[in-house]
């Protein structure tokens, strides 16, 4: 590389967490904040979701019967959709120096389909490799809420009308957020866990200041 030559380069971040503890908002702040601080523009995106395909397939996931699918079978729409989202976004913004700023990821996967659903951790990664080679968030943060709190204000948000995954019981999304939870106990390296009780604005302090180190 020539002697003086600028790197610029994007970091991959990651936001999970149950249904309603804040995602959707966080993404909107971080990446506002994120282009003021970088003077660039960044990917703020979601998942299932991001691209077309992906989006495609968000619709097949969300809507329709609780029992639509077999867990198996989201478990290949998700990797699917995901696989169209690293490679026609994800790979291509980071390529060019990009940050991008990601509404939930494999982790999701390895929670709601993995751990909560009855497949292996070592099933979801197999298809995570086959369909994005793997690629991991260079951050994750995870929201967490009191229980019952995130379901609370996802079912207000959405007037109780929520999607396949919303619908689902009380002890289900415990188990997802208990599998979050040990998520990120087992890679303290890239997790950063983060008490999304606070107001919006707390909250959104809260992730830059987790963010501080990779931050110029
Ligand atoms: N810090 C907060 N305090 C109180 N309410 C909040 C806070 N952050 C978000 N909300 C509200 O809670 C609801 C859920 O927030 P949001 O949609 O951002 O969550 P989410 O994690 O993206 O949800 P989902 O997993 O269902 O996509 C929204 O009505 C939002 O306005
Ligand atoms: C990526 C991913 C998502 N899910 C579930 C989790 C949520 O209930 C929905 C997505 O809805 P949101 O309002 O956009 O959060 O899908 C999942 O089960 N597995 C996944 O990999």
């Amino acid at each position: 590389m020539a002697s003086g030559a600028i790197v610029t380069h994007g970091y991959f971040i990651s936001l999970e967490g149950g249904e309603g503890v804040g995602k959707s908002t966080q993404i909107r702040l971080l990446a506002a904040a994120l282009e003021e601080k970088l003077q660039k523009s960044v990917i703020a995106t979601r998942e299932p979701g991001g691209c077309s395909g992906g989006d495609a397939i968000r619709h097949l996931l969300l809507e329709g019967d609780l029992h639509r699918w077999t867990n198996a079978t989201e478990a290949l729409l998700f990797a699917a959709a995901r696989a169209e989202h690293v490679a026609r976004v994800i790979k291509p913004a980071l390529k060019e120096g990009k940050w991008v700023v990601c509404d939930r990821f494999i982790d999701s996967s390895l929670a709601y389909q993995g751990d909560t659903g009855g497949l292996t951790q070592g099933d979801i990664r197999c298809l995570h490799r086959i369909g994005s080679q793997g690629i991991l968030p260079d951050r994750t943060f995870l929201l967490t809420l009191p229980e019952g709190e995130g379901i609370r204000r996802a079912q207000e948000r959405d007037k109780n009308k929520g999607n396949r995954f919303e619908q689902r019981t009380i002890d289900y999304h415990k188990k997802v957020n208990d599998s979050f939870l040990q998520l990120a106990a087992k890679e303290p390296e890239r997790f950063r866990v983060i008490d999304a009780s606070g107001n919006p604005e707390e909250v959104h302090r809260h992730l830059l200041d987790a963010l501080d180190d990779l931050l110029p």
